[in-house]
């Protein structure tokens, strides 16, 4: 397997200064080019997790390794895209982008051209001289993935990172995605609260309980030749994801309204976006 998390577990202090177990006992493989999702309740871990594989937290106990090597600190094979593009807003979009490869010392001539090529394939073009300011939220989450992609990482780290566009900017970068997933072969874990955005674009969801967070279930997603999903499987699957968490949303609600709360599937609203509001 490419990536191993085995035995991972973590706490962290409350306010109260009180240690809470954050993750236990997190045992996930992930093979090599392989688009898997993480969905769970909020605060049950997820990012956490993406952070650990990144190497910017450590684990308690347990351990992840990729390819074989422990993973100790942050590394140029593993890159994240958080949910705010964090742009660099005095360097232009080019300069932005090809600003890593510089850091690591590549010829000049040779940035810009990879930084160029990269802009292109997030179909930017046309806007390598403006300013962040000057672009809409799905250009700048653009830019930051070309930024990721033009250090040639081996993972894909990304954070919700469509989480703040718009229904229909998201669409798009969701094709785009797909695209660049299959041309580059990099491997994307991928945290979100958007059961359907897990669903359309993953292979495998990894479904997450809360308190302490746990793997509860990994859902494969069917697949097809052409690649597009009938809309009834995606319904199937979304379902199914949903059938496993209305527990975990029930535990999360009676934790902050109290014993007396009551939940069943029915109280539970679904918008056209297959976002389930914040207790996802
Ligand atoms: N550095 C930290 N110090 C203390 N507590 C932390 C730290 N990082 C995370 N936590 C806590 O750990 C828990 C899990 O956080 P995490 O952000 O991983 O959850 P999440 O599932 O990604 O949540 P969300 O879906 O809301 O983004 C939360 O209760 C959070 O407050």
């Amino acid at each position: 397997m490419y990536v191993t998390i085995d035995g991972i577990e973590k706490s962290f202090n409350n306010e109260n200064k009180e240690q809470v177990k954050v993750l236990d006992d997190i045992d996930i493989d992930l093979e090599k080019g392989s688009f898997v999702s993480i969905v769970g309740p909020s605060g049950c871990g997820k990012s956490t997790l993406l952070y650990m594989i990144a190497g910017l937290v450590q684990a308690d106990k347990g351990n992840i390794r990729i390819a074989g090597n422990e993973v100790r600190k942050p590394g140029p094979d593993r890159v994240v895209v958080f949910q705010e593009a964090g742009l660099f807003p005095w360097l232009t979009v080019l300069e932005n982008v090809k600003y890593g490869l510089l850091l690591k010392k590549m010829p000049k001539q040779e940035a810009e051209a990879k930084a160029i090529d990269m802009l292109k394939m997030v179909h930017l073009s046309n806007y390598i001289h403006s300013y962040p300011h000057q672009l809409s939220g799905g250009m700048k989450q653009r830019v930051s993935i070309a930024r990721a992609l033009v250090m040639e990482p081996d993972i894909l780290l990304m954070d919700e990172p469509f989480s703040a566009l718009d229904e229909q900017t998201r669409m798009v970068l969701h094709k785009e995605l797909m695209e660049i997933w299959k041309k580059t072969k990099v491997t994307i874990f991928f945290v979100t609260h958007n059961i359907r955005e897990a669903v359309l674009l993953s292979e495998k969801v990894i479904v997450f309980g809360t308190r302490p967070g746990k793997v509860k279930e990994i859902i494969p997603v069917p697949t097809t030749t052409d690649g597009v999903l009938p809309d009834s499987v995606t319904l199937h699957t979304e379902q199914r994801i949903l059938a496993i968490l209305e527990e975990e949303i029930e535990k999360v609600l009676k934790e902050e309204m109290g014993d007396d709360y009551s939940f069943t599937t029915n109280h539970l609203h679904r918008n056209d976006s297959g976002d389930m509001g914040s207790h996802i």
